[in-house]
């Protein structure tokens, strides 16, 4: 399927006080045409940067990037009209309306007027069109955010954490919304720190650490290829959960044994498990993969799983500029 987005071998390098700053290390990302792409990384990670870059708002130090096919930043002005971003949170004239702000928006961009009507109905604000946006949640000032960048019928629609302070009943809306989106063939990259809802709405993610990327692909894929390869045996008779280990120790297996089930590692035929323990007459009520969630993953491919007694300092997810000073090249 055709990339929609395409990055390699991006760089940037920040000049900071306390000395050079490498945001972005060598970073790739694929996103195809119709999907819904997630992506992660911890604070400081590089995520922000990513987006910025490009949209032509940051100048990287060296890579690639193109948009719809087209090399980036050359061609941004032609591709601009079809990419829709949301990259830091747009202020708006708090006394105007939503349809009032909207229209605005379509006028200075020569958009025919329909497209106002089309992207409040799509966002879930038609009703409230009419009020004052200084009256708006924040759910509904998002809502108006992602309006004005559907205005365009853009085919990319980048969003920098959008579900950012909603509550649990907005960032389920935002997950419609974006189906929505996606049902009708758009492009959607969105960053999120809110793995289950990434868990939820993303087709495929790319995880970002140290300015590098660190796994990528669709969200079942890349929890499977990061999965623990344990199942958990439960039995009719819970009771029986002892000698059931005793079982499998005698065949080879190291069983964990927990309050309600086992767990078991190296199991790569579980019909044998089923077996084993019914020739003893101890019935399997349940044999199952112990699958790792996106929360796992992240933690454990990023590095900031928390740990007792420490604190992480956000430059931890920094990688310091090599210098002859601290050991780099010349
Ligand atoms: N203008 C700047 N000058 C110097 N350093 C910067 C600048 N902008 C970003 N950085 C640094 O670059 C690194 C990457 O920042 P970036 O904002 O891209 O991360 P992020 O993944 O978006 O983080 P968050 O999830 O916290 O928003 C951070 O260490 C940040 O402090």
């Amino acid at each position: 399927m055709a990339a929609v987005l395409e990055i390699q071998g991006l760089r940037k390098t920040y000049r900071a006080r306390g000395g050079p700053r490498r945001a972005l290390d060598g970073f790739e990302m694929y996103v195809e045409a119709g999907q819904v792409h997630g992506f992660l990384g911890p604070n400081g990670s590089g995520k922000t940067t990513t987006l910025r870059t490009l949209l032509g708002l940051i100048k990287p130090d060296s890579g690639e990037m193109r948009i719809l096919g087209q090399e980036l930043p050359r061609h941004l002005p032609q591709v601009v009209s079809q990419v829709g971003a949301i990259v830091e949170s747009p202020q708006f004239f708090a006394h105007f309306t939503a349809r009032d702000t909207l229209a605005l928006l379509a006028d200075a961009g020569s958009l025919p007027s329909e497209r106002v009507d089309w992207a409040l109905e799509l966002v879930g604000l038609r009703e409230r069109a009419k009020e004052r946006v200084k009256t708006y949640s924040l759910g509904m000032k998002q809502r108006l955010a992602v309006a004005s960048a559907l205005l365009k019928q853009p085919k990319l629609l980048i969003l920098d954490e959008p579900a950012n302070g909603l509550d649990p009943g907005g960032i389920r809306e935002m997950r419609d919304m974006m189906a929505t989106l996606s049902a009708g063939g758009m492009t959607v990259v969105l960053s999120s720190h809110i793995l289950g809802e990434i868990q939820l709405i993303c087709d495929s993610v790319t995880i970002i650490s140290l300015g590098r990327r660190v796994a990528a692909g669709p969200v079942a894929e890349v929890l499977q290829a990061h999965s623990s390869g344990q199942v958990k045996v439960a039995l009719e008779t819970p009771a029986d959960l002892s000698a059931a280990a005793q079982v499998l120790i005698a065949s080879g297996f190291q069983p964990q044994l927990n309050t309600d089930h086992l767990t078991l590692s190296g199991v790569d035929k579980p019909a044998l498990i089923a077996r084993l323990l019914a020739e003893r007459q101890l019935y399997v009520s349940e044999l199952t993969p112990v699958t790792a969630d996106l929360e796992d993953v992240f933690l454990e491919l990023t590095g900031t799983a928390p740990v007792p007694g420490q604190v992480r300092s956000v430059d931890q997810s920094v990688r310091p500029e090599l210098t002859p000073q601290n050991g780099g090249a010349a």
